[in-house]
């Protein structure tokens, strides 16, 4: 027999007889068989309203399969007793806020056989294409953010891993390298977990992928999903990942989240090399991002007060950049983008070590088909891979997981400073990719050596020494756990 699509149970406060009946994309709590015209529903809180006149509101209401994280019959105690249905639930806002909840019902006891059997059906669509029960690594960086990521986490994100019944092992990092460390040498990490949870700022991903590259099976660690709680300062990992820096939207996505296949890059700097996911920065995003620590009083105001500050006083940041670009005019990037917004991005990676450099490494001679730009006036250096930089800074709205480019923004600063403002202003929703004042490149590999003495170089968010570096790009190295498969972006 299949397995049931919908059970009767009763509303704990006042017994009213209701239906719960799978749809197909939701859950559907129907009160209209017994409806006697009293609004109240008992133990039920409104959710949201599926085809409900309005003098019948509230007769039905609706959760949608991604939100339910789990549901459990607990039976009862004294013979002749109902059982205790109970459904997990999240509520989540139109701006991607989410809270737990949860609501029960009793059935009985000649009914317990079939709602066990629904309880399943249940389940397997809440879900459906993600695994139940997640193995956690969960890292957690006591000082990530304003040094609450700890109480957060527990308040927030542990008793939704809890009700979802993923196993979770949780590790506070001690210090600065800690997290490398322990993912470089925890045996068996491949086969224990089914992500890398970042209870932090993107400095603890940085950490998380490079300990990764250093692994004996690089290709088994890189096929671990990394993901991002969003308790730092800076949590772009989370924001292109999930859409929104609500840690218990975060969680739910963790919960719900399917491993995605994107492109890592190795750096190459003074005689080391480094795995970076994120963006590279040298001029005035880097300097705004890194050399302001002497304005933290302002909170997050002190990158935009900043920023105005270099503007108006025309910094400016002597480099060469060497790069070899693969589509430079906004038509072919559209059309890259479009070409590659689609594409499968299940994790598929084949690499059984970490890549050669193709290119070879920052102390090897250019290779001679890159272009090269000698440039006395650059303000605004700037690679990323993932769309959002923070959440007012769309500033790749071209960057995919897994098109095989980096996106580099150049911004010279000899354009009218108006044109800089009203750049600025518009990375806001990514409305600077057209204008004509930047360059925007879909690139694969670049070298950047800066001509002053000191200065800010900015790798991930993490800052670096002020010495020339090479990137260049490895497609599907790396493995994240995305809400829906993709990058939260509204795209070009
Ligand atoms: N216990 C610790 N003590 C000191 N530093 C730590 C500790 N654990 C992690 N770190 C380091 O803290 C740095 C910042 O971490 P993270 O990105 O999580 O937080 P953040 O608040 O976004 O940071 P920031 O604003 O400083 O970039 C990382 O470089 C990480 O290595």
């Amino acid at each position: 027999m299949p397995p049931p699509d919908s059970i009767v149970g009763y509303t704990q406060a006042d017994r009213v007889r209701v239906r719960l009946v799978l749809e197909d994309r939701f859950l559907l709590i129907d009160h209209a068989q017994e409806y006697s015209g009293d609004t109240s529903l008992g133990c039920l809180s409104p959710i949201s309203c599926v085809s409900a006149p309005s003098t019948r509101i509230l007769r039905q209401v609706s959760i949608v399969y991604f939100n339910i994280i789990w549901a459990e019959l607990v039976p009862a105690t004294l013979q002749n007793q109902p059982s205790v249905l109970t459904i997990d639930y999240c509520q989540v806002k139109n701006d991607k806020k989410a809270t737990l909840d949860h609501v029960s019902f009793l059935v009985d006891a000649q009914s317990e056989r079939a709602c066990e059997d629904w309880i399943d059906n249940l389940l397997s669509k809440a879900y459906k294409n993600t695994i139940r029960n997640k193995r956690l690594l969960v890292l957690i960086n006591p000082f990530g953010g304003q040094g609450t990521a700890m109480p957060r986490y527990m308040k927030y994100s542990a008793p939704m891993l809890a009700a979802a019944r993923c196993r979770v092992d949780e590790i506070e990092t001690k210090y600065k390298g800690h997290a490398l460390e322990l993912v470089e040498n925890m045996e068996g990490l491949e086969h224990k977990y089914d992500a890398i949870v970042c209870c932090s700022g993107d400095g603890i991903p940085h950490e998380v992928f490079n300990g990764l590259s250093k692994r004996t099976d690089v290709a088994a660690g890189f096929k671990v999903p990394v993901c991002q709680l969003p308790c730092g300062s800076g949590n772009a990992l989370c924001l292109n990942l999930v859409g929104s820096n609500d840690l218990q939207f975060a969680t739910l996505s963790v919960i719900k989240g399917i491993p995605i296949s994107v492109d890592l890059c190795s750096l190459t700097q003074d005689n080391k090399r480094y795995i970076t996911f994120l963006s590279q920065a040298l001029g005035m995003i880097a300097d705004c991002d890194l050399g302001t620590e002497n304005m933290r009083w302002m909170g997050e105001s002190r990158f935009t007060v900043g920023l105005i500050m270099r503007v108006l006083s025309g910094a400016k940041y002597p480099c060469r950049v060497s790069v070899r670009i693969s589509h430079e005019s906004r038509t072919q990037i559209r059309q890259v983008y479009q070409e590659h917004k689609n594409k499968q991005q299940i994790s598929t990676s084949e690499h059984s070590q970490l890549p050669e450099l193709k290119y070879g490494t920052v102390r090897d001679p250019v290779p001679e088909d890159w272009k090269t730009i000698d440039s006395s006036s650059l303000a605004v250096f700037y690679v990323g891979k993932m769309p959002w930089v923070s959440s007012d800074a769309l500033f790749f709205p071209a960057a995919l997981p897994r098109d095989g480019y980096l996106d580099m923004i150049l911004i010279d600063s000899s354009i009218p400073k108006k044109e800089i403002f009203s750049i600025l202003l518009g990375v806001a929703e990514g409305k600077h990719f057209d204008s004509k004042y930047l360059h925007y490149y879909k690139v694969d590999a670049y070298r950047i050596e800066p001509k002053a003495h000191s200065g800010y170089i900015s790798i991930d968010g993490e800052s670096f020494n002020f010495t020339p570096f090479q990137v260049e790009l490895h497609p599907g190295l790396g493995t994240l756990l995305s809400r829906t498969g993709e990058f939260q972006a509204p795209g070009i």
